[in-house]
């Protein structure tokens, strides 16, 4: 035996004994977390017991990408802690996952990233019927693009809050890679017709006018839908992302054609629950304010004298009246602290309306 085969061969059984203990750990592990379950049924008999603690994952995940020793970068390390406790909680209670699909969507890869694939994700038609699932408790929570980093707000993410009494119970970021994809079986036809999502046309604009200039674009309600299309039409390709080339055997002619390098989708979990602080937290509100001269500085004021760093605000027009406008507003802190009391207490006296959206863990992974 070689001394390169003799070592493989000691390196091997080394990680197999190592495999043995990971095995051994992670079912202990999960264990503890049905024994977690027990104990949040027995303290509420005949309930509707909430196994999913968004604030305790986030805490989690933060936890292990401190710790991390390396060599695996803290996000792989993360991702993987992501994937055992999804089976842990899987164990508790499998979750339904409502997303705005079909399946291959953008929108499926952020819900499990978000949630680990150990749930059972429903894909939906359109955002509302996401909210609408949720609501009637058909499923647990739900997954809806609400900004992206290129083409900004998505609107009507937004405006279903406005009449939704759903809560945001955390957020997940997305890189998002377009690729141009064909079907293997039509490789050598000539290209006469590219198929997308409106949103990937306008993320790939520049690239498409420098090196596909003239090729008829034609709009779909999903790049997945774009993928389903290419796999069948000859002489037909698709723009869509790694999930929607996969499910329909697409083979990719130009990878990560985004005009942008950091084109990122953000992506909001909704929920029938608030959720408590977990040490690192963002909130969302939404008010509407009279229309008077000053409004704006009236609602922003008691922010920064309470010093509370907002990190967006949207506005959008009122459903109840001719230029009266609602503004949408996330900033850091949980709703529970002491200083967001305060300026929500303010915001509230001068306010028509105010609805607090939630407060939720700042995106971890
Ligand atoms: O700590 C809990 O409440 C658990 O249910 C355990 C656990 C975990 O596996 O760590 C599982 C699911 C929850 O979403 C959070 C954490």
């Amino acid at each position: 035996m070689s001394d390169e085969q003799t070592r493989l061969g000691e390196l091997r059984v080394e990680i197999d004994s190592l495999d043995q203990q990971i095995m051994e750990l992670i079912s202990a592990r999960a264990k503890c977390a049905q024994e977690v379950a027990h104990v949040k049924m027995d303290a509420n008999p005949g309930e509707d017991v909430f196994f999913y603690r968004p604030e305790r994952e986030a805490q989690v995940l933060r936890r292990i990408k401190e710790a991390n020793p390396g060599p695996l970068p803290d996000e792989e390390m993360a991702r993987l802690f992501r994937e055992i406790m999804s089976a842990c909680l899987a164990l508790e209670k499998p979750m339904h996952i409502a997303f705005l699909g079909p399946i291959g969507t953008f929108t499926q890869a952020a819900a499990l990233k978000h949630f680990g694939h150990s749930v059972v994700s429903v894909p939906l038609p359109a955002i509302d019927a996401v909210f609408r699932e949720v609501e009637s408790g058909a499923a647990h929570y739900g997954v809806v693009p609400v900004e992206n980093s290129t083409e900004g707000m998505i609107n009507h993410t937004l405006d279903m809050f406005m009449t939704s009494p759903l809560k945001i119970c955390g957020e997940v970021q997305l890189r998002i890679h377009h690729h141009l994809m064909v079907s293997p079986e039509f490789r050598d036809q000539e290209i006469t017709r590219i198929y997308s999502h409106q949103q990937s046309f306008a993320q790939c604009r520049q690239w498409l006018d420098t090196h596909r200039y003239g090729i008829e674009r034609v709009t779909v309600s999903s790049n997945a839908e774009a993928a389903r299309r290419a796999a069948k039409e000859p002489g037909t390709a698709a723009i869509a992302g790694d999930m929607a080339a996969e499910l329909y055997g697409l083979e990719k002619l130009a990878n990560s054609i985004e005009d942008r390098p950091d084109n990122t989708t953000r992506f909001l979990i909704i929920g029938r629950e608030d959720v408590p602080a977990s040490g690192h937290d963002k909130s969302s509100i939404l008010v509407s304010m009279r229309n008077k001269p000053g409004a704006l500085y009236q609602l922003l004021e008691p922010f920064h004298s309470h010093g509370i760093s907002l990190t967006r605000i949207e506005t959008r027009p009122s459903p109840s009246g001719t230029w009266a406008y609602v503004f949408y507003i996330d900033f850091e802190g949980h709703m529970s602290d002491e200083q967001a009391r305060k300026v929500l207490a303010e915001v509230d006296e001068e306010a028509v309306e105010l609805k607090r959206l939630g407060s939720y863990p700042i995106g971890v992974l």
